[in-house]
């Protein structure tokens, strides 16, 4: 199987570059649409339609109503339809931009991905994660085109709350440990092919950045404050993450996470945070070194990320429970299988449960 690499074409960061926005997505088209929901569009949609108009471009929006279902995009790609829209621009977390590329990919036409905070890695990949109207995981889809633009304001970023900040963080570790398992094995990518070196490599940059920014990141995006280390946390979380996911490759951290989403009592946590408990769970799997290990649990925990399964909602989880976890892990359908060795849904359980309990000593000695 050959190697494969596929990105966004271009990708802009920087404080206050959404009122920039005309002059980067004038070629892309020229009826927009911007879809997000209140939240969001209270915050940016006079700035970002006054950007579009002065370069040209005919404007509309759409409120989003929260869920990335199957319902909600048929729903604003009829409105796209109707209205010859040729840009569609999504703007928010991951949901809305999941929807964005969902509504892109039925009209065939151009799209500007807007994340307005650095939450997750779904920005620049070529997925959308669809769930049922009530929110339960449906499937993964996977699309031919990128977003054509990635367009970042730092300033909006920062002032969100630092929970999603953080759980971007997350996120991204986990990006490096997922990449260099697929590495190791000669797994498959997210887009259909081996990992290239770039691949590779931009999930340990990602990584190191993290290592390097986190903590002085977070300290500033708890103030609203714009740093070098807030712009290169967002980069990390964003485009280094996304590419070192899809063109690195996923294993068991976002396995794991999928296999926690079985149950309702985690669904208050992030995206990110669940990832982070995948993410322990795979180092424990993997038999890492128990000063590796508690490293990173306490680097975790000075980031304000959750460590134990009650900190993502599980209090005390039956046998059953963790079973139910595991298997759903173990799929056969999962990136789980990406790990360099053979995994069973028993060996998951008992990595959860050793993850919980090294992560609970950690947080005592503390
Ligand atoms: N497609 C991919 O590659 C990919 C990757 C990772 C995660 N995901 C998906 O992304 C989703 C999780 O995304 P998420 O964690 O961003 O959460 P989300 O999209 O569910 O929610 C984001 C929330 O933040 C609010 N918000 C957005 N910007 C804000 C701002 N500047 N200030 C205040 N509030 C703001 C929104 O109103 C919304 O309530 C899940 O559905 C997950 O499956 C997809
Ligand atoms: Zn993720």
């Amino acid at each position: 199987m050959a190697q494969i690499f596929k990105s966004p074409a271009a990708y802009v960061q920087g404080r206050d570059v959404a009122e920039e926005i005309g002059s980067h997505a004038e070629e892309l088209g020229e009826e927009a649409v911007l879809i997000a929901d209140e939240i969001v569009l209270d915050i940016l949609e006079d700035r970002v339609l006054t950007s579009l108009e002065d370069a040209g471009l005919g404007t509309m929006s759409v409120e989003f109503n929260g869920e990335a279902s199957e319902t909600e995009i048929d729903r604003i790609t009829s409105l796209a339809e109707e209205q010859g829209i040729d840009l569609v621009i999504g703007a928010g977390g991951g949901k809305a931009l999941d929807t964005a590329k969902a509504v892109r990919t039925n009209i065939d036409e151009s799209m500007v991905s807007m994340p307005t905070v650095a939450s997750t890695d779904a920005p620049t990949s070529a997925l959308s994660v669809i769930y049922s109207e009530h929110g339960e995981f449906q499937e993964y889809r996977f699309y031919e085109d990128h977003p054509d633009l990635v367009l970042v304001d730092t300033a909006i970023i920062a002032d969100a709350p630092t929970r999603f900040f953080r759980s971007g963080i997350a996120d991204g570790l986990a990006t490096w440990f997922e990449a260099d398992a697929a590495n190791q094995s000669d797994g498959d990518n997210v887009v259909g092919g081996k990992p290239t070196r770039a691949g590779h490599h931009l999930a340990r940059l990602c990584y190191d950045t993290l290592c390097d920014h986190g903590l002085a990141a977070v300290d500033a995006v708890e103030r609203g404050a714009v740093t070098e280390s807030v712009e290169a946390v967002t980069e990390a979380n964003t485009l280094l993450s996304g590419l070192g996911f899809e063109s690195g490759g996923l294993a068991a951290a976002h396995s794991i996470h999928n296999g926690l989403t079985q149950l309702e009592a985690t669904h208050d946590a992030t995206h990110g945070e669940k990832v982070n408990i995948g993410t322990i769970s795979q180092l424990a799997l993997e038999g890492r070194d128990d000063a590796f290990i508690e490293e990173y649990v306490e680097f975790s925990l000075d980031l304000g990320l959750p460590v134990t399964l009650s900190d993502i909602g599980l209090d005390d989880p039956s046998h059953n429970d963790l079973t139910v976890v595991a298997e759903a892990a173990c799929d056969e359908e999962e990136t789980i299988h990406n790990q360099p060795f053979a995994v069973s849904s028993s060996m998951v359980r008992d990595a959860l449960l050793t993850a919980d309990e090294l992560s609970r000593r950690v947080r005592e000695n503390r």
